[in-house]
């Protein structure tokens, strides 16, 4: 090796980067660094003209190959380099002189600009991803350590608690919400909380999280409160909750909501117990009340309820009808004038009956105010007219089970047949002011001491009503006409009275006894009691005297006396005005004219009713 290559090789071993050695005399490259040769895209460089590589800065080359020669070393960044097959790069060239043995060589050391800068962002990167690391894990466990602190806080509350996001992804979830949902924190972070919990509401209906209070509130930012709903436990089971969705920001951007629900399932059983309590006991008052109802028309009925006495032929074929009729569950129409005993007749088809453990409603249609017939037979609900104040069953529910007594029916008025009519057919009634039909199990038995041939005619009654109560007649024989039944109910009457007047029981003669079969009886038996009664009074426990002029004019029985239906209803009107005359127009109560007639009050109502003349009270 010759003492220049020497001095070659320790020059470009010693230099750094891009490093040529250039004779000075030719321009030729005398050798070049591994970086020179990479950069001007030429291997070997050795023996190439360096001005080759600067072809278009020529000049300013040799101005600065001058400035290196005059001042020993220099550097520019006035020149570009253009290496092989490549574009021009923006260079800084530092130059020096070596002394070769052959003479001065250039040595000259060219970093690539671009390079330069490139390094100089990767340094500075380097220098802030230094630094950032670092204050990242500064941030990173100051958040981690808030998260822990909000974590002990919203683990701690007793509450359940989970947030969600925009997009309605869970972002955290408490330990009790965990707890209450049986949802553990990886089955919800990060998954649609609405489809996991609350997709559906109790009665199986789909909830649309559309619909959810809980993304209205970070739709139309709102908070909503919820005091009534269910969330789904991961078994499948609901739980009742009630519930706050609060709108979340971030800044001022709308985030998501945060939920905070409470277990109300214990709370809502134990007001559903409450409720059904309070229900039962609404029942019970309900059925309290039919029950008192029901035992104030029994003791209405047992009140009048008597043996039917009598061995007359009529009497015994009505007993006969009566056994007949009450094992079946037909309908009863019993006729018969006022005081016949049609109300005994009809509490003797339920006595005999397999209803007679249920009750037999008594129904007096003629005396209730035509108004209140509805509400009394079809009951009502509490502000159903302003006098309900509470609800009430009617005649027809009470006798569900039972038998209803639809005593002189033919007084109810056009329209309440036709209800009547329409629930007895459908088994069913609806209470006035109610929208819920109820259970009809009933039969009926009705009675009328009109013409109802008459009275259907007249329009009074409805055909139908007559024909569908109408399964099965029983005619009850006025007293005028068995006067066989006069001394067994004479004694039977007597006997009564005076255990109730708390008297002995007088004597009958056989004259007594004459005298009433003489008379004609138009009040039938209830007069007979009557006048009985006050026989039994007067006679203070002797014989029994009975002034039989006291209760109205006797009929003299006979062929030469007899009188016709018309001549009979001109004098009962003529005895009527004269006995309403009498009390001043007085019908009920003591002194009425009812009771010196002998007859019920609601006889002679109806009485004056049909003759058109003016009562008191
Ligand atoms: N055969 C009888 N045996 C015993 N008592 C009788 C008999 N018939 C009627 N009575 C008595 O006469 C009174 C009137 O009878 P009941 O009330 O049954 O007659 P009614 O035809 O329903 O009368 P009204 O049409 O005026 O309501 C009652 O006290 C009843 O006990």
């Amino acid at each position: 090796m010759s003492v220049d290559q020497a001095t070659l090789d320790s020059l470009l071993a010693g230099a750094f980067g891009a490093t040529v050695v250039i004779d000075l005399s030719n321009d030729r490259i005398l050798g070049a660094s591994a970086e020179a040769q990479a950069l001007l895209r030429q291997a070997p460089l050795a023996g190439h003209r360096f001005s080759t590589f600067v072809h278009g800065h020529l000049g300013q080359l040799i101005v600065f190959v001058d400035e290196v020669l005059h001042r020993g070393m220099a550097w520019t960044r006035r020149i570009q380099v253009t290496p092989r097959d490549g574009e021009a790069l923006d260079c800084e060239i530092n130059g020096k002189v070596a002394a070769l043995d052959r003479g001065a060589a250039l040595v000259l050391q060219i970093t690539d600009l671009a390079e330069l800068d490139s390094r100089a962002e990767a340094a500075r990167v380097a220098r802030l991803y230094g630094g950032g690391l670092h204050e990242w894990q500064r941030a990173q466990s100051f958040f981690s350590e808030l998260e822990q602190q909000n974590q002990l806080i919203l683990n701690a509350a007793g509450e359940g608690i989970y947030g969600v996001n925009a997009d309605g992804k869970t972002t955290f979830v408490n330990r009790a919400a965990q707890e209450m949902l049986g949802w553990t924190a990886d089955d919800l972070l990060g998954q649609d909380i609405h489809s996991k919990i609350h997709h559906h509401h109790l009665d199986g209906e789909l909830y649309p999280s559309q619909e959810c209070p809980i993304y209205q509130s970070f739709r139309f930012e709102e908070v909503n409160r919820i005091e009534d709903e269910v969330f789904w436990r991961k078994d499948g089971k609901p739980i009742r909750v009630e519930y706050v969705s609060t709108p979340i920001y971030e800044g001022k951007v709308l985030a998501g909501a945060v939920v905070i629900f409470r277990d109300i399932t214990e709370r809502w059983e134990n007001e559903q117990k409450l409720r059904e309590a309070l229900e039962e006991v609404a029942a019970l008052r309900d059925k309290l009340e039919q029950e008192n109802a029901y035992l104030q028309e029994a003791i209405n009925i047992e009140r009048a309820h008597h043996d039917i006495i009598g061995q007359s032929p009529s009497i015994r074929e009505i007993l006969a009808r009566i056994e007949m009729v009450s094992r079946t569950n037909a309908n009863v129409l019993i006729t018969g004038e006022s005081g016949t005993g049609k109300a005994m007749v009809a509490t003797a088809i339920h006595a005999d009956s397999d209803r007679r453990r249920r009750p037999l409603i008594h129904f007096k249609c003629a005396s209730v105010n035509p108004d209140m017939i509805e509400s009394e037979l079809f009951g009502h609900v509490r502000g159903a007219f302003t006098a309900a104040l509470r609800d009430k069953p009617g005649k027809l529910e009470l006798a569900h089970g039972g038998t209803l007594f639809l005593d002189e029916f033919a007084d109810i008025p056009l329209e309440q047949q036709g209800m009547l009519l329409e629930a007895l057919q459908s088994r069913r009634v609806t209470r006035m002011g109610d929208t819920r039909p109820r259970e009809l199990d009933l039969r009926v038995v009705a009675s009328t001491s009109r013409n109802l041939e008459r009275e259907v005619q007249a329009g009074r009654v409805r055909q139908d009503l007559m024909f569908f109560l109408n399964v099965f007649p029983i005619q009850c024989t006025p007293l005028r006409e068995r006067i066989d039944d006069i001394p067994p109910l004479t004694v039977h009457l007597l006997k009564l009275a005076c255990k109730r007047l708390g008297i002995p029981v007088p004597v009958i003669t056989e004259g007594i006894i004459r005298t009433l079969q003489r008379y004609d009886w138009p009040g039938n038996v209830r007069e007979l009691a009557n006048v009985i009664e006050r026989a039994a009074i007067v006679s203070r426990g002797d014989k029994l005297r009975v002034d039989i002029r006291s209760v109205g004019a006797p009929a003299v029985r006979g062929a030469a006396t007899l009188l016709t239906e018309a001549e009979v209803d001109q004098i009962r009107t003529a005895n009527t005005i004269a006995c309403l005359r009498e009390t001043g127009g007085k019908v009920s109560g003591p002194g009425g004219a009812a009771e010196l007639l002998g007859i019920r009050p609601t006889t002679l109502y109806s009485r004056i009713r049909k003759l058109g003349l003016q009562a008191e009270g």
